[in-house]
């Protein structure tokens, strides 16, 4: 447990039950209390567990006609299934972490990518909600404090950093604790990468109730969260730079003929971590051999920073 920590608690029965390794029909039950896993979609990204909110859906690069829209959106969801299988050779059951601030997409993209890979999807906010007993993490800061909020999450990663074949949406402020990258480097870590503004764009159209961090009682919705991501940013500093791989919207955008990131669709960004993942992995693989000693000299390297 944490220093400070209320002991999340999650079982770990991984390796015992097999979670993670097998594709039962309906949803694979996740060994942390009554939790329902996202079920791997294999062939269709289109395709979601029972009870699950659809993730976001595939939409046409430029839309000029219903034809060409649904060409296009048939080309990305072939494009993922692709990349994803080709990612799935060299990730070898390895779970990967997204990181980002707070609205960057780290749950929507998520779910996308565990599909797609036929990984399970874990969002730490949920399982921190889940192991305290709270509706909402703005209620967990409230009735308790951030600190108490961190040291479960800290609780929550260090269990799932054991399992396998997930892919993991942690919360926006997960990089500020060295003890968090001990964890992570034990699989694979992925920073969306999104320009302050659009961020803010996002928050300001779904509101900030549910991230406390950016709750504001009066102003603007837009100004007031851009200038508090703007802070956080500030003090975050290069903390999300600790992440083996980074996806910066702007590249995606600028490569697609975009001058703006909002023309991005979840899949895009979902296609271009897994190509970055994949050159990654590639790139590291003689380092993999040595696998954990390779995660802890890394994460030396992040406590001496
Ligand atoms: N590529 C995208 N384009 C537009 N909106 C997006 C995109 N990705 C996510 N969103 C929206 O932004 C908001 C924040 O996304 P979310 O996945 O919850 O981010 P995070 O988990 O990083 O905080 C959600 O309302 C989501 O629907
Ligand atoms: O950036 C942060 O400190 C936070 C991000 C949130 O998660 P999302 O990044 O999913 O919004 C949530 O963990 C909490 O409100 C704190
Ligand atoms: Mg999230």
């Amino acid at each position: 447990m944490e220093a400070g920590g209320v002991g999340v608690g999650l079982a770990l029965q991984t390796r015992a039950a097999g979670f993670g390794t097998g594709r039962r029909r309906g949803g694979l039950q996740s060994p942390i209390g009554s939790l329902r896993v996202a079920e791997p979609a294999g062939a269709a990204v289109a395709v979601r567990a029972r009870g699950s909110k659809p993730v976001a859906p595939l939409r046409a690069k430029k839309s000029s006609g219903g034809h060409e829209n649904l060409h296009n959106s048939v080309d990305e969801a072939l494009l993922l299934k692709r990349k994803s299988e080709e990612v799935l050779f060299y990730l070898n059951g390895r779970c990967i972490y997204l990181v980002g601030m707070m609205g960057s997409g780290k749950s929507t993209v998520g779910k996308i990518m565990s599909e797609v890979l036929g990984y399970s999807f874990f969002d730490s906010d949920k399982l921190v909600e889940q192991a305290v007993g709270m509706p909402s993490v703005a209620q967990i800061f409230k009735v308790h404090s951030e600190a108490f909020f961190r040291d479960n999450e800290s609780s929550v990663l260090r269990d799932l950093s054991s399992m396998r074949r997930l892919v993991v949406a942690t919360g926006g402020g997960a990089v500020i604790r060295p003890v968090n990258w001990k964890y992570m480097k034990k699989g694979l870590s992925v920073w969306l990468d999104v320009p302050l503004d659009a961020l803010a764009r996002r928050i300001a159209k779904v509101g900030t109730a549910s991230r406390p961090l950016l709750d504001q009682p009066s102003g603007d919705p837009y100004t007031m969260a851009f200038s508090k991501l703007s802070m956080l940013a500030e003090q975050r500093g290069d903390a999300y730079a600790n992440a083996d791989v980074r996806v910066s919207l702007e590249e995606i955008a600028s490569k697609q003929g975009h001058d703006d990131v909002s023309k991005l669709t979840p899949t895009d960004i979902a296609i271009e971590s897994l190509h970055k993942i994949e050159s990654f992995v590639i790139e590291h693989a003689a380092d993999n051999v040595v696998g954990d000693s390779q995660s802890e000299s890394q994460v030396r390297r992040i406590q001496t920073l």
